[in-house]
């Protein structure tokens, strides 16, 4: 691969090597000293993976186009990979970064039953079930859309869901996204830079060049010969690290648990609800993300206000004479919300499978071998009973039975 990238013009890989690390496993060392902020590697725009060139290719380019609807740029991505994976000859450049890649992933969604109950309750879970529901559904819709259509490009064998997970998790894992100066956003694989991975002791050092359609690499900080280098993926919780990175970190700092506000189209009043949800710059299904730093974010009760609202609560809110966005509606839907907020995240707290308490002592006495699927499971479900340690509400045993049982049409489910 290094030396496919560098006859077509890369920039720095003499001094960049794979290397295989503890607890990040392979990522890149490098071979000299770098100072903070110098350039230290460029990939060029030839060689990357992006939507364009996956539109351009000759071959490829073609049965993408006649997808109707379009296909998503994660979709692209996967099946441009996938594509390059299947050929026998030709492709000799990408095919070297494509055997350069992992075999599996430790995504969540490669958990076993046992590995994800471990953090039952928490959004990781929900997510992640909701994930591989989705996957089989736009693997379905791939398979039939793109795949049996050109059966030539496309062999069955080599087209599986499995296939399709795995390129799936090989965008997540690897891909980068920029946003343009036009607003519109970029997302591409670049060989070799995909193999340096993550520190929050960086801050964002990786670059699009938008004139040269170029990616670089910049010393995100100083490093001495045979250190590894590291690039930002971003301030990521620990559920949406294991979800599309497979790994986790200790103690993170960004971690939050997301929190998904909707509400049933046949609740009444919903249409005006949907357009004053949309006034207030929420929708009518709204995710909202509780950290320790936030707790409780103005948006839940934004949200809530007019989920709850009553006809002369809507009346007020649509005729501006109250700006439901930061002023309470009325006393009784302000202590309706504030009930309902109460109970529901006492019925959260309930769900989680093992109780924090014991997840800390599993942890603590090594039940999980360090860095396998349901250690990182348990810190996910750990770190969430920490944010709601001393917060346990105690709650009536009817109203936990109404909890279970599910939600009325204007409930809000606490889902993600
Ligand atoms: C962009 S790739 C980096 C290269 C990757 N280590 C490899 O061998 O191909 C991202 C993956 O690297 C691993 N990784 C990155 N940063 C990590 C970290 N701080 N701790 C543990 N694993 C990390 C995760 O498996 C992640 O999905």
């Amino acid at each position: 691969m290094e030396s496919w990238l560098i006859e077509s013009g890369a920039v720095g890989l003499s001094d960049l090597e794979l290397a295989d690390f503890p607890v990040t496993g392979r990522g890149v060392k490098t071979l000299r000293r770098l100072k903070q902020g110098e350039m230290i590697l460029t990939i060029p725009s030839d060689v990357l993976w992006s939507v364009k060139h996956a539109y351009s290719d000759p071959n490829l380019g073609p049965a993408l186009r006649s997808a109707l609807p379009p296909l998503s740029v994660e979709d692209i991505l996967a099946t441009y990979i996938l594509f390059v994976r299947s050929r026998e000859s030709g492709y000799d450049g990408l095919r070297t970064h494509v055997s350069a890649l992992p075999g599996s992933y430790s995504s969540s969604i490669f958990f076993s039953e046992d590995e994800l109950e471990v953090c039952a309750g928490t959004s990781l879970y929900t997510i992640t079930k909701q994930l591989q529901q989705r996957i089989e559904d736009d693997y379905r819709q791939l398979a039939v859309r793109v795949f049996a259509q050109h059966p030539d490009l496309f062999p069955l064998d080599k087209f599986t869901i499995e296939d399709y997970k795995w390129a799936l998790c090989t965008v997540w894992s690897r891909s980068m996204d920029f946003t343009l100066p036009d607003g519109s956003s970029i997302r591409l694989l670049a060989p070799f830079a995909d193999m340096l991975n993550h520190s929050s002791e960086v801050k964002q050092c990786h670059a699009y060049d938008v004139k040269s359609g170029d990616l670089s690499i910049l010393a995100g900080k100083d490093y001495e010969i045979g250190d590894q280098v590291y690039i930002y993926y971003g301030p990521i919780p620990n559920n949406r690290l294991l979800r599309l990175y497979g790994f986790v970190i200790p103690d993170n700092p960004n971690d939050s648990y997301d929190l998904v506000l909707t509400t049933h189209p046949m609740a009444p009043f919903y249409e005006q609800k949907q357009k004053l949800w949309v006034s207030a710059g929420l929708d009518s299904t709204t995710t909202v993300a509780l950290t320790l730093t936030d707790p409780l974010p103005k948006n839940i009760l934004r949200y809530l206000r007019i989920q709850r609202a009553d006809v002369s609560g809507l009346a007020a809110i649509t005729l501006q004479q109250i700006d439901g966005r930061d002023e309470k509606i009325s006393d009784s839907n302000e202590v309706e919300i504030l009930r309902f907020l109460e109970e529901s995240i006492s019925g959260l707290l309930n769900c989680f499978a093992t109780p924090s308490e014991k997840l800390e002592e599993q942890l603590a006495e090594g039940v999980y071998p360090v860095g396998c699927n349901a250690w990182a499971a348990a810190h996910e479900s750990a770190s969430r009973s920490g944010e709601r340690k001393g917060k346990q509400i105690p709650v009536r045993a009817s109203e936990m039975r109404k909890l279970r049982q599910g939600f009325r049409a204007t409930d809000v489910v606490w889902e993600v």
